[in-house]
């Protein structure tokens, strides 16, 4: 990156040797970006990087979340049966039938892209006072109880298919005070797509994530080591089993270990709704799904705010936070 225009020139900091952007959306629209500066390229294992679509014989599981209310009895047990499957062998599923409107997805993905799009100085504002959801606060309030709603029913399914009374988790985890974190990405097109990556692997805290993207694909799944794309339709919540399910399961369910890649045509957006336990929930395996003889508890117990800050200050890589409490 030798030289910039004077109109980028707003955007960058210059030190003595290199030039830094205020952001990578910045730098990927800079009109003379032709490859990836070496401060962003991302070095991945190449005996890792075994990358496919899913087999036919093992799709990506698809859950009908309507069949959990309207279902007759059978449909409902095979359901909360395919949810115990999915967050067994895949850590991951998709839903549909869901009870989120598709106008509010759309208009909470458009209006976080209005968002990424103010230009850089507008957006600065938002760095200190005011709130970042400002602009688009009533979607974003109606979306996050909608996707609470959505989360919080999911994990009653859950909570039966691990042979636990259906508000097990609700109540265990406290999510009448439970924490609710929104986090938007935006992935620019990148130049050399294999070069870089939008977001390195690892496994999120909370209990489920549900991810909603603008219709270009990116995220990967990492499923019997190897990295699977998963393209979606419109209208589904890609929903990612995250660390403290697999910490209350006693590892029956495991969190999905996931990465988004880059591309070089178009600008991905992703929205993740991470529903987790209160800060003051000690996280422990279920005593009911353990016992000393045969199925010792696996993980050690510990408040959700005290994992946050484990993962706020360890380097987010595949499950080395989750590890750290592993027995
Ligand atoms: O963009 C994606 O598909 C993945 C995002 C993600 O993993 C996260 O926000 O935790
Ligand atoms: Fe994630």
């Amino acid at each position: 990156m030798a030289s910039t225009t004077p109109d980028a020139s707003q955007n960058q900091e210059s030190t003595k040797n290199s030039i830094i952007f205020r952001s990578v959306k910045t730098l990927a629209e800079s009109p003379e970006l032709t490859s990836v500066p070496s401060s962003y390229t991302y070095a991945t294992n190449p005996d890792d990087e075994l990358v496919t679509d899913p087999d036919d014989d093992d799709p990506i599981p698809v859950i009908d979340y309507s069949l959990l209310f309207t279902g007759t009895p059978d449909q409902r047990a095979k359901t909360i049966h395919d949810l115990g499957r999915a967050c067994e062998e895949w850590g991951f599923f998709m839903v549909i039938n869901h009870s989120v409107p598709k106008s509010l997805m759309e208009k909470m993905v458009d209006q976080v892209f209005a968002f990424f799009n103010l230009k850089e100085e507008d957006k600065q504002e938002y760095a200190g006072n005011k709130n970042v959801t400002d602009p688009i606060r009533d979607t974003c309030e109606e979306y996050c109880r909608k996707t609470r709603e959505l989360g919080r029913e999911l994990l009653k399914g859950i909570s039966e298919s691990l042979g636990l009374e259906a508000d097990y988790i609700d109540r265990t985890m406290n999510l009448d005070h439970g924490l609710q974190i929104i986090a938007a990405n935006l992935y620019s097109p990148c130049p050399q797509p294999d070069l870089a990556m939008g977001m390195p692997p690892h496994s999120d805290h909370g209990l489920l994530n549900l991810l909603i993207q603008n219709g270009v694909c990116g995220l990967q799944v990492l499923h019997n080591k190897k990295w699977i794309n998963v393209s979606s339709a419109p209208n589904r919540f890609l929903v990612l089993v995250s660390d403290h399910l697999e910490i209350l399961s006693n590892g029956k369910y495991k969190s999905v270990v996931h990465r988004a890649v880059v591309s070089n045509k178009a600008t991905r957006i992703s929205l993740a709704t991470v529903i987790a336990p209160s800060l003051d929930t000690v996280v422990e395996p279920a005593s009911e799904l353990t016992d000393n003889q045969t199925n010792p508890a696996a993980y050690v117990g510990m408040k959700h705010k005290d994992y946050m800050e484990l993962q706020r200050t360890n380097h987010l890589y595949g499950k080395s936070v989750l590890n750290q409490v592993k027995i």
